[in-house]
């Protein structure tokens, strides 16, 4: 049989890592797919530049829509990332009627409720198991081998950037600017490194596997993101002495009174498994109703660990060709008609449990003040600390672990507490997840 023929838009770090594992294994991918899968025509925004891989056999561009255009392509990768120009290229390759697969978690996170509604409408397939926690099949797993459950929260590490940069910080004491222009050199960070440390790649990647483990609309506006950008060695040390180590997580949670979507800083038990996750590797805890608690561990970024998610689609593309577009995997996991359009908790409504750190004055009473405005707020409290002042320093750092409480509640509690004359500037807050 004929081979498949692929158009490539990009052939960067996760492009030329695509080109490369095709390549190399391209007689068991034969195997599995039914067809020798080719990249034919790619388009690149520099034809001269040195490449990662061969493109021997590859018509090479710089006009992206000359390979969307192309009428033998039968699928288009799109590996160029940002949102509106990719966002123009895939409904242009979809009406084109091809096949589309990306790693572009901007991309679906959102636009792909109108990226889904056009392939529907086309009959096309939309791949994006490379967009969230890169090589590791994620989207797989919840979307195939978990339908027989009901997912009651999911709770990860999405951003290999951000986790390279927490770990080699705090636990190799390395600089911020040092380890991000590695994280960059190693092609981890996205091409605006501002949203991997501010949280805007990991909720681009939340919002997804929200609407895959619950059956909702992709909702990025709704998600609530802080990124780790004031975590510093202080809480670091302080969470140690508390048995925790403080990890950027994306969670979201289904209860009786909603759903939520949340990423930031948390304080983990050390115990927990994604407290012994490091450097680029992702996870993703999930947590559902038969089966309990599973996590799913891999290399969240990198040219290979992305490629080997970018052509497992390319494979399931391939054998759903014959498939007719009703009895394929729903986009979403939930038929398209089924999904549902309860709303999100708001912030106020969000419940944590709460690490606050604050610069008191080392004189009586004070304690009392703090825990009085506490329980007023009727917070409840875990324990608390008072840490020896530096010598000479009029003020003593006092932490506090809360039980869970509402957004609103600290909210309300810390901005009381902060108006107290002998509390000095803010408080420093980072939410506790136990994840059990
Ligand atoms: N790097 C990773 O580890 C990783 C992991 C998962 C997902 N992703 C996603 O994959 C996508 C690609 O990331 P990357 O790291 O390979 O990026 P990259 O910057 O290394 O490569 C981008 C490629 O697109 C080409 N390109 C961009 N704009 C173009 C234009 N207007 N015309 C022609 N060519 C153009 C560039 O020339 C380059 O070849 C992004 O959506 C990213 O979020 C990356
Ligand atoms: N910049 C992203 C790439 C993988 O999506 C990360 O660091 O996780
Ligand atoms: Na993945």
């Amino acid at each position: 049989m004929k081979a498949v023929k692929v158009g490539l838009l990009g052939l960067g770090t996760v492009g030329g890592g695509t080109v490369n594992l095709l390549a190399r294994n391209r007689d068991e991918i034969t195997r599995r797919a039914g067809r020798a899968i080719d990249v034919v025509h790619a388009a690149t925004r520099h034809l001269d530049r040195p490449r990662t891989c061969s493109t021997a056999g590859i018509r090479l561009t710089t006009d992206l829509f000359e390979v969307v255009d192309n009428p033998e392509i039968e699928i288009i990768v799109e590996l160029i990332g940002g949102e509106s120009l990719a966002k123009e290229l895939t409904l242009r390759a979809i009406d084109n009627g091809k096949h589309v697969v990306t790693a572009n978690k901007a991309l679906i996170a959102l636009h792909g409720n109108e990226i889904f509604r056009r392939a529907r409408d086309k009959g096309a397939s939309i791949g994006f198991e490379a967009a969230v926690a890169g090589g590791i099949p994620i989207i797989k797993a919840v979307r195939e081998a978990l339908v027989g459950n009901r997912i009651e929260w999911l709770a990860g590490i999405i951003n290999g950037t951000a986790n390279f940069i927490l770990s080699e910080m705090f636990y190799e004491s390395r600089e911020f600017g040092e380890v991000l222009a590695e994280a960059q050199r190693l092609g981890y960070a996205e091409a605006d490194p501002t949203f991997d440390v501010e949280g805007i790649d990991a909720a681009h990647k939340l919002t997804i596997l929200a609407s895959i483990a619950f059956g909702i609309p992709l909702q990025f506006d709704k998600v609530h993101i802080e990124g780790i950008t004031h975590i510093n060695r202080e809480d670091v040390a302080y969470a140690e002495e508390f048995g925790f180590r403080i990890k950027h997580l994306g969670i979201c949670r289904r209860d009786e009174r909603g759903i939520s979507l949340r990423v930031h800083p948390t304080l983990l038990p050390a115990r927990q498994l994604l407290s012994s996750v490091d450097g680029v590797m992702n996870a993703v805890m999930v947590k559902s109703d038969a089966l309990g608690p599973t996590l799913y561990y891999g290399a969240g970024a990198g040219a290979e660990p992305t490629a080997s998610a970018v052509v497992a689609d390319l494979v399931d593309v391939v054998r759903e060709f014959t498939l007719e577009p009703e009895n394929r995997v729903p986009f979403l996991a939930f038929q398209s008609d089924a999904l549902s359009h309860e709303p999100l908790l708001p912030l106020p409504e969000i419940e944590a449990a709460y690490y606050l750190r604050m610069q008191a004055m080392d004189q009586p009473g004070v304690l009392a003040e703090v825990t009085r405005l506490l329980g007023e707020a009727a917070i409840s409290i875990e324990a608390i600390i008072q840490k020896q002042p530096t010598p000479g320093a009029e003020e003593v750092p006092v932490i506090i672990l809360t039980h869970r409480v509402r957004e609103w509640q600290i909210q309300q509690a810390c901005a009381r507490i902060e108006q107290l004359d002998s509390i000095q500037g803010y408080i420093t807050r980072i939410r506790v997840e136990r994840l059990d």
